[in-house]
């Protein structure tokens, strides 16, 4: 995998999802991460090929409730993120994905009561040791890459500190969140920090924060001389910001996102949460179109009040025609 001049789009959770990672790479994203899955749940689950719908899937068990969706039109670029505390466990859980990912990455920078309070996301900031257990026990024995994803530390030195270990533990790229653990999206992100770390550490840093537009992919790199770019929100809103040529109007991307969502047949509060997201942002939830998000209770309803209810249909028919062959 290389992780040089690429345009990456961010994890996500419950956005992420194959869908959205399509749609974006669609519009030009090279590397899509999927949303952080917590290595206790992979360990409820089991890996199991989708023959009608064309998926490899990791599925808790003795459900049908999928956690975790690939396909391998995307197996060269997706990255499975993870958040964890334990380098054992989190090796025993990423046994089950790694054969149909391009790469893992361990979240280091999530600031939710959950995560710190089991010792994952940003508690792991804060242990330095652990950090370098988890990622050598990962590298040494899984054959595709592992990397993290940080957030700034209170003192630029201590961030810079923490990006050299990292790099000393093997990893072939480091992503870095332009903000510190208390810093709220609103309050800016410090790209004038990711530049302290991109100039300490060899390997490839993968800048995020702060991208809106296909312009400011170009702006963040000079101004942190990072390789790469890593992009959430300004994707979730229009996951066209990946186009060279310019966002396409968000309609007709939210359009795309349905129809991936049906075609893949998607979890129902992923494809609602994400597109109240967009509208939120577009428009109002409080308006008819946001109203009938948050009734609808199937794909079904979704596709209906979007027009694709023919595309729905189209789709079903593959499947049962799939069905009929197996
Ligand atoms: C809806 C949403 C979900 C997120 N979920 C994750 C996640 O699963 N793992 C992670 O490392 N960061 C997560 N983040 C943080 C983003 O990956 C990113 O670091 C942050 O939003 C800053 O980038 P931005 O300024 O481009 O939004 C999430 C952010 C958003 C908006």
């Amino acid at each position: 995998m290389e992780y040089r001049n690429k345009l990456v789009l961010a994890p996500m959770v419950r956005v992420g999802t194959l869908p959205f990672r399509l749609v974006a790479a669609e519009y030009g994203a090279n590397i899509t991460y999927g949303e952080e899955i917590i290595d206790h749940k992979l360990l409820k689950c089991e890996r199991r090929i989708n023959d009608i719908i064309g998926s490899t899937d990791i599925v808790e068990k003795g459900t049908d409730s999928v956690v975790f969706r690939t396909c391998p039109e995307e197996r060269n670029r997706v990255v499975f993120q993870m958040g964890t505390s334990d380098a054992v466990r989190a090796l025993k859980a990423a046994e089950m994905v790694c054969k149909d990912v391009a790469a893992l990455d361990i979240n280091m920078g999530c600031p939710k009561a959950f995560s710190i309070s089991g010792g994952m996301g940003a508690a792991l900031l804060s242990k330095p040791e652990l950090i370098h257990d988890i990622l050598t026990t990962l590298k040494r024995n899984l054959d595709i890459p592992v990397t993290c994803k940080i957030r700034l530390l209170k003192a630029t030195q201590d961030t810079v500190e923490l990006a050299r270990r990292i790099e000393k533990a093997g990893v072939p790229a480091l992503a870095v969140h332009g903000r510190k653990v208390a810093d709220r999206p609103r309050d800016p992100a410090q790209w004038d920090e990711i530049a302290n770390v991109v100039s300490a550490v060899s390997i490839p840093v993968i800048a995020n924060g702060d991208v809106f537009e296909f312009k400011d992919f170009e702006r963040i790199k000079t101004v942190t001389g990072a390789s790469s770019v890593m992009v959430a929100r300004g994707a979730l809103w229009n996951a066209s910001i990946f186009c060279p040529d310019g966002k396409l109007p968000w309609e007709e991307v939210k359009r795309e996102y349905i129809r991936k969502s049906i075609l893949w047949d998607n979890d129902l509060k992923s494809t609602k949460h994400t597109l109240k997201e967009m509208i939120m942002h577009h428009s109002c939830l409080e308006f008819p179109e946001g109203k009938s998000v948050i009734k609808a209770e199937t794909l079904m309803d979704l596709a209906r009040l979007y027009g694709e209810e023919d595309y729905y249909k189209f789709v079903e028919s593959t499947w049962q025609q799939q069905c009929f062959k197996l």
